[in-house]
């Protein structure tokens, strides 16, 4: 960290597919590594290393429930302080956190806090200093979201589809959009909305110098 002012704490949320992670990269790639580090809320879904695989798919990933935001909390108060902290890392094909792996992050001047639910979270939600929503059709986003997950997350469409109806999209109504109006800024077209990505980095200049 280059200086010991407290880090400018950056909130990046809005549906599954909206486009926050790109909308991450499209910022980070414009800031000095050293200076900026990434919370994917994500990361912070609940251990369930202790479960089987098949109790593992019983579990609705989109409920606050399931996030373990206490420890996501605790560690951008650490950051905050000018301690390094063990973020996890989480699989998508199992359904839990990497056993015994994690990433070592140092405090710097610029956090990011990205996720679907980091808004619904009164406690969470009060520690970030500018909020951002990526706000994306439906359709989009679950196009999107079908092409990733069978790419990426290894699923298939029908699963992506039932898990959509079942709880993506209920949650999506009840603890994500409705949570749209704290934010400060609401980002149409996510990644490719250069001048809302501009200001943004701009503001993060100016923290900088
Ligand atoms: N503006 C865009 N145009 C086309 N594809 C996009 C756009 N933004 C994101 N994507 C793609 O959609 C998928 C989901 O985007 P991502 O940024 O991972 O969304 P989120 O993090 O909100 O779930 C990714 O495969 C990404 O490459
Ligand atoms: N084991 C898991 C964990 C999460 N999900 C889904 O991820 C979505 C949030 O991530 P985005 O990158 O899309 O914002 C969320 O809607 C969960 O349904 C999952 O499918 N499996």
């Amino acid at each position: 960290m280059k200086n010991k002012k407290r880090p400018l704490i950056i909130g990046i949320t809005g549906g599954t597919g909206s486009g926050k992670s790109t909308v991450c990269k499209a910022i980070i790639e414009n800031i000095p590594e050293e200076n900026i580090a990434t919370l994917e809320q994500d990361a912070y879904y609940k251990d369930q290393t202790h479960l089987t695989f098949e109790d593992r798919l019983k579990t609705n990933y989109d409920h606050p429930l399931s996030f373990d935001n206490k420890l996501l909390i605790k560690h951008i108060e650490d950051l905050c302080e000018g301690k390094a902290i063990e973020k996890p890392i989480y699989d998508y094909e199992l359904h839990t956190r990497k056993d015994n792996e994690i990433v070592n992050i140092a405090p710097k001047d610029i956090i990011i806090v990205e996720g679907i639910m980091i808004l619904e979270d009164e406690d969470l939600r009060d520690k970030l200093d500018i909020k951002i929503y990526v706000d994306t059709e439906d359709d989009i986003r679950i196009l999107r979201r079908i092409q990733r997950d069978i790419k990426e997350r290894g699923r298939t469409v029908d699963s992506v589809i039932e898990q959509y109806l079942a709880t993506v999209k209920p949650a999506h109504d009840q603890f994500i959009e409705p949570y749209k109006k704290y934010a400060d800024i609401i980002m149409p077209e996510g990644g490719q909305n250069e001048v809302a990505i501009d200001i943004v980095i701009s503001k993060i200049r100016t923290q900088l110098d």
